[in-house]
């Protein structure tokens, strides 16, 4: 059974900012979702909805089978962990995991063994008695996420909860998060990033919010690999994908689509006679083109602009005939500077996406 269900859930600010509409969406016990969408689009707002901290203009929020719309925040079973890990200066590490505990009148037997099974799970043992400033920024949103796990919560919510961190304390904050999740398998939590990294890594299931909805909801690697349409394919992965507008020359099982200023690529997604002539855009990633000879099957040819060389890839930014914007490759491995050359690129047909309309013809 669904642990949380959204239905039709809408948003509106003073009564005519409308935020997010027609969100429908199931959670199921034991997963970990990640928000994922552009700066403004509604993450923290589905978040706080969800929380309890703000209220739902429209359809109905459902906990464990209950609708909870009109249900305060603490009666709701969850726990919010926030950016700023805001823990009880003056409190040690045990105290502040104690406090919402002891304001619940548990005894002290409960509230001893909810902070032993905390401080095991989050390997705080040696900092109990230590105060917030003598722990370092991780070890304080690990307390942070301490005083979330003594109360035992159906469903955790995180608001970037690491966007406060370097970026080296990120990287071991985000691998003891997903430790953590594997340690409560029946744990539901519900994550709100703008870091693609971490959404890939932690998510078993991604939603990706745009244009006040739900733009796709998929693993990581249906996002990645399907993308069901131009919006989830360019915001998914980085460089973006790049699309490149041509015609349908040739449909069926694959299909065959002449790009713009030269150059044919050949998709695995069908297509119907109806497709047949119609503009499209042609979807590649940069990691997906391989460098071929001239004279051989290439989808496409440029002139190289400009490089850049990362260490362990180089990034290619191509002039290709009937297109303002640079078509970028990312090549492994170190190529030197290869501005002024003449590139041709091929894809394999499984990787090629092609989009009618905005849509993929893969979901149709
Ligand atoms: N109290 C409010 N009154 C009016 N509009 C609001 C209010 N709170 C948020 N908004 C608007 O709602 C939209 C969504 O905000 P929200 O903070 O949920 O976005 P977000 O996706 O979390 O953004 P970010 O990634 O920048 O944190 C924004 O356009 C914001 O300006």
């Amino acid at each position: 059974m669904a642990e949380l269900k959204l239905k039709d859930v809408a948003k509106t600010y003073g009564g005519s900012v409308e935020v997010l509409k027609n969100i429908d969406l199931e959670i199921g016990k034991g997963e970990l979702v990640v928000f994922v969408g552009p700066s403004g689009c509604g993450k923290s707002t589905l978040l706080r909805m969800i929380a309890g901290l703000e209220e739902i203009s429209g359809g109905t929020l459902e906990i464990d089978g209950q609708v909870v719309n009109d249900v305060p925040p603490a009666q709701r079973g969850i726990a919010m962990v926030f950016q700023s890990y805001a823990l009880y200066p003056h409190m040690t590490v045990r105290d502040n995991m104690a406090f919402a505990l002891k304001l619940a009148k548990k005894s002290k037997e409960e509230i001893d063994a909810a902070i032993a099974n905390a401080a095991r799970i989050l390997q705080l043992e040696p900092y109990l008695d230590r105060l917030p400033k003598a722990l370092s920024g991780g070890q304080r949103q690990r307390v942070a996420i301490g005083r979330s796990i003594v109360r035992d919560p159906k469903v955790y919510l995180f608001d970037e909860p690491l966007s406060n961190l370097d970026a080296a304390l990120r990287v071991a904050t985000r691998i003891e998060i997903a430790q953590l999740k594997e340690s409560m398998p029946d744990s539901t939590m519900i994550y709100v990033t703008h870091d693609q990294v971490e959404a890939m890594t932690l998510a078993t299931r991604i939603v990706v919010l745009a244009n006040k909805g739900i733009a796709q909801v998929g693993t990581p690697l249906e996002l990645y690999e399907r993308p069901e349409n131009e919006f989830v394919a360019q915001f998914i992965g980085s460089p973006a994908m790049n699309l490149l507008p041509g015609k349908v020359t040739g449909t069926g099982a694959q299909t065959t689509v002449k790009l713009d200023g030269g150059g044919v690529a050949v998709s695995n997604a069908p297509s119907t006679e109806a497709d047949m002539g119609a503009s499209v855009n042609v979807g590649v990633r940069p990691e997906d083109m391989t460098e071929v000879e001239a004279g051989g099957d290439y989808i496409f040819e440029g002139k190289v602009d400009f490089t850049e060389s990362l260490g362990e890839v180089t990034i290619l930014y191509f002039q290709k005939a009937g297109r303002a914007d640079p078509v970028i490759a990312k090549l492994p491995g170190i190529h030197g500077d290869l501005r002024g050359r003449h590139v041709h690129m091929t894809v394999a047909p499984e990787k090629v996406q092609v989009f009618r309309d905005g849509k993929s013809l893969y979901y149709r």
